[in-house]
């Protein structure tokens, strides 16, 4: 399958304005950090034993997405695979005014977003416990996930569905062969995140924006 691939590093700019974002918003999200790591000792929603600076981390990453223009200019977010509500939570923190609708296939994940968001007092989240195949889509949502799913898995799942725009935040190494099982040509953009971030936590990772070329 013949796709257009752009391969672009992170800037360093966009790396800092993750962190002005962080900051802006930390007593929000330190106040998730916290409902996060209650609820990962009652059920496996990150993995077992993480320390507090870990998860700090994670929502860093999940942060990522907002540098994309894919992100700026979508007002609905669909996050597949959201395990304890990464990467869609603290994009909900961050931007209220974007509706962001929480995905899992395990029911006990996504009850523990639903009390999260309610002591949070997250209006703008739903939630679903389904597989991503169930989910109906409208055409104009963004649908993104954060080390959950190879590509080629998604998009079969996405098969009958009118998606528009994915962007996922996986391992940088396995793009290309996972994209060979792509049934359309696509359009992917591979932001490798190291060279924005120079911290040990970003090696090999990148933000993967996908649209389809029919549709760009
Ligand atoms: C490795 S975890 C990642 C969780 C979270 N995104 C994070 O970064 O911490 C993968 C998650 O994908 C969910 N998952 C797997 N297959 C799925 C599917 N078909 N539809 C929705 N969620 C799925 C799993 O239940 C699990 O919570």
């Amino acid at each position: 399958m013949e796709h257009q691939i752009l391969y672009t590093p992170l800037a360093y700019e966009k790396a800092e304005n993750i962190r002005v974002l962080f900051d802006r918003h930390e007593k929000e999200l330190e106040e998730y950090i916290s409902r996060l790591l209650w609820w990962n000792k009652k059920i496996n929603l990150v993995s077992r034993d993480v320390s507090r600076e870990t998860i700090k981390d994670h929502v860093e990453h999940s942060l990522v997405l907002t540098q994309s223009e894919l992100f700026e200019k979508t007002a609905k977010v669909i996050d597949s695979g959201t395990g304890g509500g990464l990467p869609g939570m603290p994009l909900a923190i961050c931007y209220r005014e974007k509706q962001i609708h929480l995905n899992d296939v395990v029911t006990k994940k996504v009850m523990a977003c639903r009390n999260i968001a309610s002591a949070l007092s997250l209006k703008n989240i739903s939630t679903s416990s389904c597989s991503i195949e169930k989910v109906g889509f409208a055409g104009d949502e963004l649908l993104v996930s954060k080390h959950a799913f190879k590509i080629g898995d998604l998009l079969r799942m996405l098969e009958s569905k009118p998606w528009g725009n994915i962007i996922l935040l996986k391992g940088g190494d396995e793009i290309e062969s996972e994209l060979e099982k792509a049934k359309e040509p696509l359009k992917v953009n591979i932001i490798d995140l190291m060279p924005g971030f120079d911290e040990e936590f970003y090696k090999g990772k990148a933000m993967v924006e996908i649209s389809r070329i029919s549709q760009s």
